[in-house]
């Protein structure tokens, strides 16, 4: 496939958007448009034309600053407690935000300056024609979410009266615009990661930490911990959560096909995933497992690359990095960050953490804020980083790398020492009071207009529900297929135990040669045998496997791939596959084996049920869980209430009353009840049956009083078995979904 460099198109494109948004903060047409409601609040829904949007900025621009201040009334839910510290703060005077892509020279390590404000320009334009060649453009123009903050907090909650608390960020503030890479460093424990997690909104305030922001995405504020807001921002994080099977390719199109507007059609992701990997030379990997643990695949640095491709890909307006470039050597990292570069100057904000950049690395970049203790020790230009180090007692040493000379300026000195020589600037902008949405869809709709172009609802939207699941599945397939670690190892042991367990039980099955009553317990036995290894074969990895994709699932739900339910028919739908040809496996070896009475069937769809019955509490309590190694403590909590409640060991009426009702809950005891059936009811029925002994009871009727099985029962153990499945799969669901919405 060729790839051709269609940057130039790009910078075009930009450059006459640019000139749109002069023409727009030009405007002087007066009058107050229908759509503004008296608070100051945009109604999306009347119109989103240019015209209007002209008068809403005059409207913004001229009006009385209160009008557009913090309501109270708010029903977005957006930010309760930050509309009354903002209402605190707010100057209220007429200031523009500041944009620092006009920073002045002079600056002093506060980069405020006074460019009309993007964010209010933001509010001016509309979908733009949408063309193949800008669908097929990874850098294609796209209108940048300007993201603004002060005030940002991060305590260390003191967990007893002797300790005290720890300031881990302290009034931290900044700024992002579009169209600019900002880079955030500083010593290692600066609070570099943790910033960039507050504003991604992947931290907030728990037992052990407070966290206070105040937010803005172009002037209005947000509360980022939102899943819908979160969905806004790109996010490369540091532990590559990738899926492990997938080649680099298919990660960055699945990225692309479930993330881009269905007007994409599959022919422009083919070509716009074949330049992502060429720009970040992952062509020659293009076919390698990503791997993992169990799987090698490609390195470090192309796994690194991978996950910013996989971001980048979907042309976002705001994108943040949690080092993008560690792991990289220099050129490589320099690559990164010329991708980075592009895509800002398409009109995306770009904010990332790095490491020890090389020179070349460190003087791309256009902004820079340094933390230092979890404070702004310098926030502005890259190119105004040496005059202002000279201005506070530090020049730079000839010929040498600025960024080694701020980090040892930073690390050198104490903090009360740079605090002296004037470093710390305080945030002196004079922000204008923040918008706050009267609906959610109001923010959303002003802040995710993207480079998609002039194109129909339909065609903005997203793929749907079907392509969602059916992506998932080919996805799942692929992963099980390419598994074979893991997929291998679960049939190896399920071979090798029915084997085992059919030379142990060999022929037990069969009563023509029934002799004795303990020959009976041993077809009793190898039946529960049968049913308990079906159920924990099934379950088992299950359990284990769920913690383990969780990372990828967390990632890719909060970064607007596709909703729980796709996500969780898909796995579904695989683990039905799995399991029956596991259970069929497990069947074809230890039914004839140990020569059971049941028709095969029969006893393949009671195993089939139980298998998935008890797949779905593994689902249950994989959701529950944080990690792997987490699940493994819970493998007790799924075996163990099993046997207990199934009868065999004690009679369930035996059990203490108020205990009693577990039973219901234990798929194993209804898969015993319903084999028992299939397996000995006939012989139950019918008193000169092959296990009848002179002058002894029917013990197969006996078998089946013993364990409360009652024939006209049948349709009810059905009942309760799906029914768990139902039950525990739709809580596993309720609890995934929550978990993800609220994935910190
Ligand atoms: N959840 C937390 N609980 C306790 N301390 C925390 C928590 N998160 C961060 N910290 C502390 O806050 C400080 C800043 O951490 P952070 O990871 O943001 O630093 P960093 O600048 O990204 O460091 P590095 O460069 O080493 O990754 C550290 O001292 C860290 O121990």
């Amino acid at each position: 496939m060729t790839v051709t460099d269609t940057n130039s198109s790009a910078t075009a494109t930009a450059s006459s958007a640019s000139e749109k948004y002069d023409k727009f903060s030009t405007s002087s047409s007066a009058t107050e448009d229908d759509r503004f409601v008296n608070d100051g609040t945009v109604d999306i829904e009347a119109g989103t034309n240019d015209e209007s949007y002209n008068k809403f900025l005059h409207f913004v621009e001229s009006s009385d600053k209160s009008k557009h201040g913090i309501s109270e009334h708010s029903d977005t839910g957006l930010l309760p407690a930050q509309i009354k510290r903002s209402s605190e703060n707010s100057s209220g005077t007429d200031v523009k935000m500041a944009s620092t892509t006009e920073s002045s020279s002079n600056n002093d390590g506060n980069g405020a300056s006074s460019s009309s404000s993007p964010s209010r320009r933001r509010m001016s334009t509309s979908r733009r024609a949408s063309t193949t060649e800008e669908r097929q453009n990874p850098f294609a123009f796209r209108e940048g979410n300007a993201l603004i903050w002060r005030n940002v907090n991060m305590t260390l909650k003191a967990k007893n009266s002797k300790q005290t608390e720890r300031k881990l960020l302290n009034s931290v503030w900044g700024e992002v615009p579009p169209g600019e890479i900002t880079a955030i460093m500083g010593p290692s424990g600066a609070g570099k990661t943790s910033l960039l997690n507050i504003l991604a909104g992947r931290s907030k305030s728990n037992n052990s930490l407070d966290v206070q922001s105040e937010i803005r995405m172009q002037d209005y504020l947000v509360d980022t911990t939102n899943i819908a807001v979160r969905k806004q921002i790109a996010f490369v994080a540091q532990d590559d959560s990738l899926s492990f099977t997938a080649t680099p390719r298919e990660a960055i199109r699945f990225s692309a096909k479930l993330r881009l507007p269905r007007i994409n059609t599959d022919e422009e992701i083919e070509v716009l995933t074949e330049k992502m990997l060429s720009e970040l030379g992952l062509i020659d990997c293009a076919e390698t497992m990503i791997g993992g643990e169990l799987i090698k695949g490609i390195s470090g640095g192309e796994r690194k690359r991978t996950s910013v491709g996989v971001e980048l890909v979907t042309k976002p307006s705001l994108v943040f990095l949690d080092e993008p470039t560690s792991g990289l050597d220099s050129f490589s990292a320099m690559q990164v960050i010329k991708v980075l570069k592009k895509i800002a100057n398409a009109g995306c904000s770009v904010l990332f953490t790095i490491h020890q950049p090389s020179s070349d690395v460190f003087n791309s970049f256009d902004r820079l804020i340094l933390l230092n203790k979890g404070m702004v020790m310098y926030q502005g230009p890259v190119k105004d980083v040496p005059a202002f180090f000279s201005k506070h007692n530090h020049p730079m040493p000839p010929n040498y790398n600025p960024a080694d000379h701020i980090m040892e300026v930073a690390q050198q000195y104490s903090q009360e020492q740079l605090l002296r020589e004037g470093f710390f600037a305080k945030d002196e902008r004079n922000l204008p009071e923040a918008i706050v949405p009267k609906e959610e869809k109001e923010l959303l709709e002003s802040l995710g207009v993207s480079a998609h172009g002039d194109i129909s609802d339909d065609e903005w939207k997203h793929v749907g529900f079907g392509t969602e699941s059916l992506m998932l599945l080919k996805r799942e397939m692929i992963h099980t297929t390419r598994n074979k670690k893991g997929v291998g190892a679960r049939f190896a042991f399920t071979t090798f135990l029915s084997l085992l367990v059919g030379n142990i039980f060999f022929g037990v099955g069969n009563p023509s040669s029934f002799t004795n009553p303990s020959e009976f317990n041993s077809h009793f036995g190898a039946m529960v045998m049968i049913l308990m290894m079906s159920m924990f074969g099934t379950a088992m990895p299950t359990l284990l496997s769920f913690p383990e994709e969780r990372p990828v699932f967390l990632r890719e739900y909060s970064t607007n791939h596709y909703g729980v339910i796709a996500y969780f028919m898909s796995r579904l739908a695989t683990e039905a596959l799995i399991t029956f040809f596991q259970i069929m496996v497990l069947l074809l070896i230890t039914y004839f084996m140990v020569d059971l009475q049941a028709g095969f069937m029969n006893f393949f769809i009671i195993e089939y049920g139980l298998a998935m019955s008890s797949t779905a509490v593994a689902v249950l309590l994989g959701c529950a869980v944080e990690d792997p190694k987490m699940a493994t403590e819970f493998l007790p909590l799924l075996f163990v209430p099993q046997l207990l409640f199934a009868g065999f060991f004690v009679r369930t009426d035996l059990i203490p009353a108020w205990l009693q009702w577990a039973q219901y809950l234990c798929s194993l005891t209804y898969g015993v009840r319903l084999a028992l059936l299939a397996e000995f009811g006939d012989c139950a029925a019918n008193e000169n049956n092959q296990y009848y002994l002179p002058g002894q009871p029917n013990i197969c009727a006996n078998l089946l009083d013993v364990n409360q099985v009652n024939e006209d029962d049948k349709p009810l153990y059905w009942g309760i078995l799906w029914g768990l499945f139902l039950a525990f799969r739709l809580s596993a669901l309720a609890l995934l979904r929550k978990k993800a919405t609220k994935f910190y």
